[in-house]
C-alpha cells in the first residue's frame, strides 16, 4: 500500500522476551542517544520482508531493573532507528479471577504509581525536544496498533482480553496485599513495573505504540495465593512465551498492510501542539 511512511516496527521485549530469535539475518546497532545508552544493542532484522528492531528491555542479560531501565534512550533508539511503531510484551501480575494466568492483554490505559523515572524527552536537555511537552494521554496506546494486535491473537487462538488498564508500580519488590487490594478497588485489571513511562515517552516521540501483557501470576491479593515470586513468573511466561512469538510474527506484516499516513500524521500534531516553546520578550 502507498504511504508517505515507510512502516519500521520496534519490538521490545520484556521479562522472559530477553533474546527472542525472530529474524534470519540479524545485524546489531550500537546506538548512542541524547539521554544515554539504551538497554542493549539494537537487533535489525526483517519479518516477512519488514524492517523491524528487537531490544531487550532489561538487557539481553536481564541485568537492568525496572527502575534502571533508561526507558528515554530506549524510545528516542528506536526512533533514531526509524521505527514508525513499537510493540512490546510486559509480564504482568492479574489483578482480577477472569484474567488467568498465561491469558493475554492488549491494554487500553494505566495508572502511573511510579516514582523515580525521568518521563519527558522535553527537560531543557536536547535541542530536538525543546519546551515543555503538556502530552495527552488518551488514547494512551495506539488504537489501530491494538485492534490488529486483538485480530492476529484471535486468529491464533489465543486467550486475548480486548482491553485492560494495567498500574505500574515503582518495583523491583512486588506489592503488599494492602497494596494489591487497593489496585483492585480502582477497577484495576493488571499490575507491571515498566508500562511507564515506556507508554508516555512513546506518544511523545509519535509513536504508534502497544502492548501485549502476559498475565504470569495473580499477585498477592488472592487468598488461595501463596503472593507473587519472580521463579512462578518466569515459569508462567516460559510456558506461555510461544504465544507472544506467535503473535508478534503475525501482527508485524498485519501492521505493513495498513496506511499508516492518518494515524502517523495525528500523533506528530497531537505532540506539535502539546508542547510550549519559550517565550521571547517583547
Ligand atoms: C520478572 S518479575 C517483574 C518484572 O516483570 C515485568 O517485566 P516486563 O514488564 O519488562 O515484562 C514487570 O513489569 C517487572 O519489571
Ligand atoms: N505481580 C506482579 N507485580 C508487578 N509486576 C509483575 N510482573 C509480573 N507479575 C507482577
Amino acid at each position: 500500500m502507498t504511504s508517505k511512511y515507510k512502516i519500521k516496527v520496534g519490538i521490545i521485549g520484556g521479562s522472559g522476551l530477553n533474546n527472542p530469535n525472530f529474524f534470519k539475518d540479524e545485524k546489531e546497532l550500537d546506538i548512542i542517544t541524547p539521554f544515554g545508552k539504551p538497554s542493549d544493542v539494537l537487533i535489525s532484522g526483517k519479518i516477512e520482508n519488514v524492517d523491524c528492531v528487537l531490544l531487550a528491555r532489561h538487557g539481553r542479560q536481564h541485568t537492568i531493573s525496572p527502575t534502571n531501565v533508561n526507558y528515554r534512550a530506549n524510545i528516542w533508539a528506536l526512533k533514531m532507528a526509524g521505527c514508525t511503531h513499537v510493540i512490546a510484551s510486559s509480564a504482568s501480575g492479574s489483578l482480577q479471577e477472569e484474567i488467568k494466568p498465561g491469558d493475554m492483554v492488549v491494554v487500553d490505559s494505566f495508572i502511573d504509581r511510579t516514582t523515580k523515572r525521568n518521563s519527558s524527552f522535553y527537560d531543557g536537555t536536547v535541542d530536538a525536544a525543546k519546551g515543555v511537552c503538556h502530552i495527552p494521554m488518551e488514547p494512551a496506546f495506539c488504537n489501530k496498533t491494538r485492534q490488529i494486535m486483538i485480530k492476529a491473537a484471535q486468529d491464533l487462538g489465543i486467550a486475548v482480553h480486548t482491553s485492560g488498564t494495567s498500574v505500574s508500580i515503582e518495583g523491583p519488590r512486588f506489592s503488599s496485599r494492602a497494596e494489591s487490594n487497593l489496585y483492585r478497588s480502582w477497577g484495576v485489571h493488571l499490575v507491571n513495573m515498566t508500562l511507564v513511562p515506556e507508554v508516555v515517552l512513546a506518544k511523545e516521540a509519535g509513536l504508534c505504540y502497544a502492548v501485549v501483557a502476559m498475565a504470569t501470576d495473580y499477585d498477592c491479593w488472592r487468598i488461595s495465593e501463596e503472593g507473587v515470586n519472580v521463579c512462578d513468573v518466569l515459569k508462567t511466561f516460559k510456558e506461555n512465551v510461544e504465544k507472544i512469538t506467535k503473535l508478534f510474527l503475525k501482527v508485524v506484516p498485519k501492521i505493513a498492510e495498513e496506511n499508516w499516513d492518518e494515524t502517523i500524521d495525528s500523533l506528530k500534531a497531537s505532540v506539535e501542539s502539546s508542547v510550549m516553546l519559550p517565550q521571547t520578550k517583547k
